[in-house]
């Protein structure tokens, strides 16, 4: 594969490649899935059968004439329309993909069903469940280790639940980043070390922007890991960001940090995570942490198209913490690149320093050591796309500067 611009933009058309599947498989079993979790009326049912039916035989067709963000998708669009879905470049289609569900749904039009999240009964669940209350207890437990434990440990987490898989129990292999030494670990690339670097305790005031990803069991983690940085005086301040809309199923929308803020602050017994969710409840008050949620975050586009506004907001960041597979994608550029591509090359445009937390589901890499390459070839393991494995990559602009 090759490691230059001119590695090729990933589009979904070789069947079998894990792009096509997302389209011609996952797709339609997700149209499935909210059909069966709402009781939808017939305008709804007709759309999303004809949602179905383009995606997987037909060409793909502008929004309506009156939808609010028609020029929008219009310009992002262009050159796409009236081609298969299979054809374009997966990172645009999955995300129209997004944006035509919700309209089929009714979510942006006035009436009974505007803002009802498609994804929110499957967030509400995750949420509710007991393997979070297990979870948030054994926050308890990390409560009397060391400060060099919990931080690692808090960091590990929000890795991890990346995976929907919450790490914060010390006995859990979440727990641990490997040095890399170790040639099955689950970690490919581990600048753990250097994102701290960034952050010391009591130093300059930082401030450290959070690009979130999944709610629910990712985002508690990572407003665990936020108010962690607050509370050690590793950052004076916290932007964290989220999508303006419900996005790739259980993306983090403001009602979802809300729920997740609540989610702790509610924990019974009222332990180490009632503790974290009232912190963090003051910290939105008094301004130390605050939720954006740019358009920019649900348009199909890699962070190098990014706008100038959001650009110079990032350029104020100490570090910038980008979490997922999907922002890994926009990162260094949805392409098949040869895996030892350099990501500080790749996120070199990037208006500062940026930290990458990703559990791996997709083809996309950048960045490894031919011989962990060579290591995860050998095992025939699907390791880019199954989420077994992990990586911290820090890059960005400063550190070529
Ligand atoms: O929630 P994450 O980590 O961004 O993962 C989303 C990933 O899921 C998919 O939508 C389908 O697997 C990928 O295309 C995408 O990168």
């Amino acid at each position: 594969m090759p490691a230059s611009e001119d590695a090729p933009v990933i589009l979904s058309n070789e069947p079998g490649s894990f792009a096509w599947g997302v389209l011609a498989k996952r797709h339609p079993a997700l149209i499935e899935q909210v059909r069966e979790a709402f009781p939808c009326g017939p305008a709804q049912h007709a759309a999303l059968d004809a949602l179905l039916e383009e995606t997987t035989h037909g060409v793909i067709q502008p929004l309506a004439a009156d939808a609010h963000d028609r020029e929008r998708w219009a310009a992002w669009g262009q050159g796409h329309f009236g081609r298969s879905w299979f054809d374009v470049p997966f990172l645009w289609a999955e995300s129209y993909f997004y944006r035509r569900l919700l309209g089929a749904f009714g979510y942006f039009e006035p009436g009974p069903w505007q803002g009802v999240d498609p994804f929110g009964s499957f967030k509400a669940a995750e949420l509710r469940s007991a393997t979070v209350d297990d979870e948030l207890a054994a926050l308890d437990d990390l409560a009397g280790r060391p400060a060099d434990v919990q931080g690692p440990t808090l960091l590990a987490a929000a890795l991890w639940g990346n995976r929907a898989d919450l790490g914060f129990r010390l006995d859990s292999g979440g727990a641990q980043l490997s040095t890399g030494a170790e040639a099955d670990s689950p970690v490919v690339a581990d600048d753990s070390a250097e994102l701290w670097s960034l952050l010391p305790p009591g130093g300059a005031a930082a401030t450290v922007h959070l690009v979130a990803d999944n709610a629910g069991r990712e985002l508690i983690p990572d407003l665990v890991l936020i108010d962690h940085l607050l509370h050690a005086g590793r950052a004076a301040d916290v932007v964290l960001h989220v999508k303006p809309y419900p996005y790739y199923v259980s993306d983090a929308t403001m009602a979802d940090v809300i729920d997740s803020m609540r989610r702790l602050a509610q924990a019974r017994p009222p332990g180490r995570a009632a503790q974290i969710g009232r912190r963090l409840w003051g910290a939105m008050a008094d301004g130390r942490l605050a939720v954006r949620a740019h358009e920019f975050f649900c348009a199909p586009f890699p962070y190098d198209a990014m706008p100038a506004d959001l650009r110079e907001e990032f350029a104020g960041a100490t570090v910038t913490v980008v979490k997922g597979d999907l922002n890994y994608r926009r990162l260094v550029g949805d392409r098949l690149w040869d895996p030892t591509t350099s990501f500080n090359e790749r996120t070199a445009y990037f208006p500062g320093r940026v930290a990458a937390l990703r559990t791996l589901k997709s083809d996309v890499i950048t960045g490894l050591e031919q011989d962990t390459v060579d290591v995860l070839e050998a095992t025939g393991q699907a390791w880019r796309t199954s989420g077994t494995h992990a990586l911290i990559q820090v890059g960005g602009r400063a550190k070529n500067a």
